[in-house]
């Protein structure tokens, strides 16, 4: 197989129990290059599981893990970020005492070299986030809106191959999700980065997502096109048919 076709990343057989609690059951997943995997599914159907299983910060109670080719199934999520898959947080990961620029620069510490190295990131990072104006004000000062592309921001300065987000658009008003999601659009097409999008906005996932993966109950429900999972009897019972968006 060419490399280019290689899934950047590959699940197999992956499970979480808590307890007796089966929160993400023999899920095999793969999110390919260049595109944006929406992860979708009522509350409690191991969504945020699944993510903290790919990003290394659980470890799976079975099944297996592979990122960029290699097996990182138990690996800590420092390693895995070191391959090249950053991740944010659902409420955000920015100092809000720092200014902009300075919390930017914090996601260039592991990836980039020297001070003007590091300045330039800041930069191009900034620019592409449309944040230039804002980079010496204090990041809890902004809009809410702001303040969750500045989260985008830091995990991006490291210029990962692999984006993971977290209900990134949780709050935004709808001008703040067209700007959020024109900015994975060019993170996706510019710097061929995929993003893996976990959120709850049906209308933002079903319009900027490539390929959509439909958890319910822990378990793979369904993985599609967006028309494909709308038209999907499965999910339009599970999920769809009802409104979950918080
Ligand atoms: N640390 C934990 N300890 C015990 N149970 C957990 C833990 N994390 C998640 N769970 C349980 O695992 C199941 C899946 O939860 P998860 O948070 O992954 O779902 P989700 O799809 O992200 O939900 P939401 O949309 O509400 O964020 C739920 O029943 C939840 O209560």
């Amino acid at each position: 197989m060419l490399a280019e076709q290689q899934p950047l990343l590959r699940t197999k057989g992956l499970t979480r129990r808590f307890g007796g609690l089966v929160a993400v059951s023999d899920l095999d997943l793969e999110i390919r290059p260049r595109e944006i995997l929406g992860l979708i599914g009522p509350n409690g159907a191991g969504k945020s599981t699944t993510f903290n299983l790919i990003s290394g910060f659980y470890k799976p109670s079975a099944g297996e893990l592979f990122v960029f080719g290699e097996n990182c199934t138990g690996r800590s999520p420092l390693a895995i970020s070191r391959l090249g898959l950053v991740r944010t947080f659902q409420h955000g990961s920015l100092m809000r005492s720092m200014t902009v620029g300075d919390n930017i620069l914090l996601g260039t510490i592991h990836g980039v070299r020297g001070s003007a190295q590091r300045r330039a990131r800041v930069a191009e990072t900034a620019e592409m986030l449309g944040l230039t104006a804002y980079l010496a004000e204090e990041a809890g000062n902004l809009p809410h809106g702001l303040q969750r592309l500045v989260s985008i921001g830091i995990a991006f300065a490291a210029r990962p191959k692999l984006l993971c987000l977290d209900e990134p658009l949780t709050g935004l008003n709808q001008t703040e999700v067209a700007n959020t999601l024109a900015v994975l659009e060019r993170i996706r097409d510019e710097f061929s980065c995929s993003v893996l999008l976990v959120e709850h906005n049906m209308k933002a996932v079903m319009r900027v997502c490539d390929r959509i993966v439909v958890l319910h109950h822990g378990q793979h429900l369904a993985t599609g096109t967006p028309s494909e999972i709308r038209a999907d009897q499965k999910v339009i019972e599970a999920y769809l048919g009802h409104r979950h968006e918080h």
